[in-house]
């Protein structure tokens, strides 16, 4: 594959970095409406001189705003869902305990809304907790009736929003999986390639010493494959090589298709002499596989090591061009840029 084909990779940090994930606009979204909708309690409590439950409030309004803050500044999703979790538990109890069965209805909104900040199983277990938890605080207060018919229909709203969760995140992880990966091998795909360089980009600007090779592979006269096997034993040679591929690389590593019969695996934390070796196994793996050899199915391979300041586009170039020497050289070799 020429350079020019390559070229399509080529990485715009600044409009990726622009852009925010479905999870920070839920959070930013929750965050935000707490805020907005405890303040009026906050004001209201002050009025009436309810101070406890206006600390609380306060409490609450002010948590809400700082994950606001830290999710729109960091992108970090992960700690302000879990913030935000505890802080919609804890005023919930804290105000039924403060004022009794008259607020149970809140349990309604804050149950859902655990459901929108954690993964589904640990929202089930923590609304579970909770709702036993002011199932003890209010047991004198309630008849068997009305704790029967509360208990009836939080639980029917906290199992309808665990499998509409459950849903969700299957859909979710099923279309991130088609957005990123080659529909034919399992390879990621350039999409996917693109957003790695630029994650190694960003962590090579704030930690220098990291260490990062490229392994460029194509495999060898692979037209010459298809006008003799046909297609569809083409495709089936494809997706085998990607397994002997993934038998190789370590599990953290992660191999993609560049395009065609061209595929890159980026190895992290690893110095170009160990890439080296294992650009060397790679290719007699591909030889030698009982499967493949039917076929003389073989790689040329182009091995590079991240350059200090160089773009993504001139680090996949210069492993570009170590591949062709290795097809200039007789194919089914090893070179290093
Ligand atoms: N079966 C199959 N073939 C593909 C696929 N993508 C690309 N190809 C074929 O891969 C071949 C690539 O041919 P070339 O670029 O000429 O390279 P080559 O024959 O491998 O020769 P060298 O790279 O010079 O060793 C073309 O015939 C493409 O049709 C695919 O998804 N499935």
């Amino acid at each position: 594959m020429e350079l020019k084909v390559i070229q399509g990779v080529m990485v715009k940090p600044d409009q990726n970095r622009a852009s925010r994930t479905t999870e920070e606009y839920i959070i930013l979204s929750l965050s935000g409406f707490t805020a907005l909708v405890l303040f009026p309690f906050v004001v209201l409590r002050f009025f009436t001189q309810d101070w406890l439950l206006g600390i609380l409030d306060f409490i609450g309004v002010f948590c809400a705003l700082a994950v606001f803050v830290l999710v729109y500044t960091t992108h970090n999703t992960r700690v302000a869902g879990k913030i935000l979790a505890a802080i919609c538990c804890c005023v919930l109890i804290a105000t039924i305990e403060l004022k009794g069965s008259e607020q149970l209805s809140w349990c309604y909104p804050a149950l859902t809304a655990l459901f929108f900040l954690l993964l589904p199983r640990q929202a089930l277990v923590l609304s579970l907790v909770v709702l036993a938890a002011i199932g003890l605080m209010i047991l004198d207060e309630v008849t068997v009736v009305g704790a029967l018919r509360f208990y009836l229909s939080a639980i029917a709203t906290v199992l309808f929003s665990f499998v509409f969760a459950g849903r969700m995140r299957a859909q979710q992880l099923q279309l991130v999986h088609q957005a990123s990966n080659d529909p034919l091998t399992g390879a990621g795909n350039r999409r996917a390639l693109e957003q790695k360089l630029l994650d190694l980009m960003s962590l090579h600007r704030r930690h220098t010493d990291t260490v990062t090779s490229l392994i460029m592979f194509d495999i060898d006269r692979f037209k010459c494959i298809n006008d003799r096997f046909g297609h569809a034993t083409g495709d089936d040679i494809l997706v085998g090589l990607i397994q002997v591929i993934n038998q190789r690389i370590r599990t953290t590593d992660q191999v993609y298709r560049l395009g065609g019969e061209e595929f890159v695996v980026i190895a992290e934390q690893t110095p170009l002499k160990d890439a080296v070796l294992l650009a060397e196994t790679l290719r007699t793996s591909v030889e030698n596989d009982p499967v493949l050899s039917e076929y003389n199915v073989t790689v040329s391979v182009g091995t590079a090591q991240y350059a200090e300041e160089e773009t993504a586009f001139e680090w996949l170039g210069r492993a570009d061009k170590a591949m062709y020497r290795a097809k200039n050289e007789g194919r089914n070799s090893c070179c290093v840029a």
